[in-house]
């Protein structure tokens, strides 16, 4: 018995996360399936940003640095993302992009583990964690070295005594599939190495329990399932144990344990705060400020729950079309789930071009990836259900073989 329309407005009607939907601006006819890339914009945002353009910049311009708390952002925003991200305050701060924090938390846990050279990371991570793997081990000397995994499956075998840091993705960019956290961080641990997760596509699309399961380090986005916008700043997390010993070499003045005292040498301060680098860029700031007075008031259980309900719905209505090619990459089990499914088919990318076209959103992975997130704050069963109703028209149709939707292999 497949699900009808009406059983998903009965649901959308129970929905106890429904009334945030009226806290975004959804353009009008669009059907949005890749918030797991960029969020939207909360309806909050552009005044929050505009009350720091005109007045904390305009009107108190320099003032603001201590009158606005401008210094102290990177600090009260990390506190205000760590319960995101299961962790006590003062081991997160907001600043940079992920790459920059992760080359920070990469080099910061090499240093950590003297004597061991080896970074271990999956072949298919994110590419720019690998790139930034890369580049770390290049700089630390002492041989250090990337080596790539063809899945979390293999650490068993290859953990060693050389193995210094241990790099995954919670949530996989590609497949959607979600790693099991504390039993990795347990089995890494184990072998005498640090863990570091990139949780950008798990961040407010599942509770995440940093410290309950011992990681060592964290980083990830706030542009996703966190709504702040293209480019908004990023985070990182460090386990308080790791902190006095802990250095990273990015070591800019807003690391410094006195940055107005303006000695030539560097002395890093106590605390995460010697995780910071430089100047914090405001605006970003002002927009993830105003999205996390939405997540305040959200239920990380209540996301959970949804996000299952409406990936688990997709997966069932986008099954049948097997006939037209379409494969499920996403693991059907639960616990192996993040928010997003990841159809394969050898046409991918009109498919999905001609789904942007009947104002279905959602995007194209190479080499055959479709991707569809799905973000219980702002999405509806109903959107689901009608977005399946659009794939499987665009693929019994076969619209998307029309010039326009370009070919296999053209780049997103
Ligand atoms: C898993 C993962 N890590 C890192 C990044 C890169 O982040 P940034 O460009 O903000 O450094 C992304 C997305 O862009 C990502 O999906
Ligand atoms: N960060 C992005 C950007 O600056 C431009 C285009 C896309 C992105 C993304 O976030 C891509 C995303 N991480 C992905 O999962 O593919």
């Amino acid at each position: 018995m497949t699900t009808t329309r009406e059983e998903c407005a009965a649901l959308d009607a129970a929905d106890p996360l429904a009334p945030f939907r009226a806290e975004f601006v959804l353009p009008e006819g669009l059907i949005y399936l890749d918030g797991n890339s960029l969020g939207v914009l909360p309806a909050r945002t552009p005044e929050r940003v505009r009350q720091v353009v005109e007045q904390e910049w305009g009107q108190q311009l320099i003032r603001s640095w201590n009158e606005a708390g401008w210094f102290a952002k990177p600090h009260t925003l990390g506190a205000r993302v760590a319960p995101l991200l299961g962790a006590a305050a003062g081991q997160v701060v907001v600043c940079d992009t992920t790459s920059v924090n992760l080359f920070k938390v990469l080099a910061a846990a090499l240093g950590l583990r003297p004597g061991r050279s080896t970074v271990l990371a999956e072949r298919a991570a994110f590419p720019t964690d690998l790139y930034i793997a890369e580049g770390v081990s290049a700089l630390a000397g002492g041989g250090a070295r990337t080596e790539l995994l063809d899945s979390a499956d293999q650490l068993a075998d290859r953990l060693g005594p050389d193995t210094a840091v241990v790099l995954l993705s919670l949530v996989d960019y590609r497949t959607g599939e979600l790693l099991d956290l504390p039993a990795i961080t347990r089995q890494v641990q184990a072998a005498g190495a640090l863990m570091v997760w990139d949780v950008c596509h798990a961040v407010g699309a599942l509770p995440i329990e940093l410290d309950a399961n011992g990681v060592d380090f964290a980083v990830g986005c706030t542009y996703k399932y966190l709504n702040s916008g293209p480019g908004s700043p990023a985070f990182l997390y460090v386990a308080e144990r790791h902190l006095a010993a802990a250095e990273q070499p990015l070591s800019g003045w807003f690391g410094h344990a006195k940055p107005f005292d303006f000695e030539p040498g560097y002395r890093p301060v106590d605390g995460i705060g010697r995780f910071l680098t430089s100047s914090p860029s405001l605006l970003g700031q002002a927009a993830l400020e105003s999205s996390l007075e939405i997540w305040e008031q959200v239920d990380l259980a209540e996301v959970r729950a949804k996000s299952l309900a409406l990936t688990e719905l997709f997966i069932e209505l986008v099954d049948p079309l097997a006939k037209y090619g379409v494969e499920v990459v996403t693991p059907r089990e639960r616990a192996r789930r993040g928010s997003q499914v990841a159809l394969r088919h050898p046409d991918g990318y009109p498919v999905v071009q001609a789904l942007i076209a009947r104002g279905v959103v959602g995007d194209f992975r190479a080499p055959d990836l479709m991707r569809f997130g799905f973000t219980p704050l702002y999405l509806s069963y109903t959107e689901v259900w009608d977005a399946a109703r659009q794939l499987a028209e665009v693929l019994e149709s076969e619209e998307w073989r029309e010039e326009q939707f370009g070919r296999r292999g053209e780049v997103t």
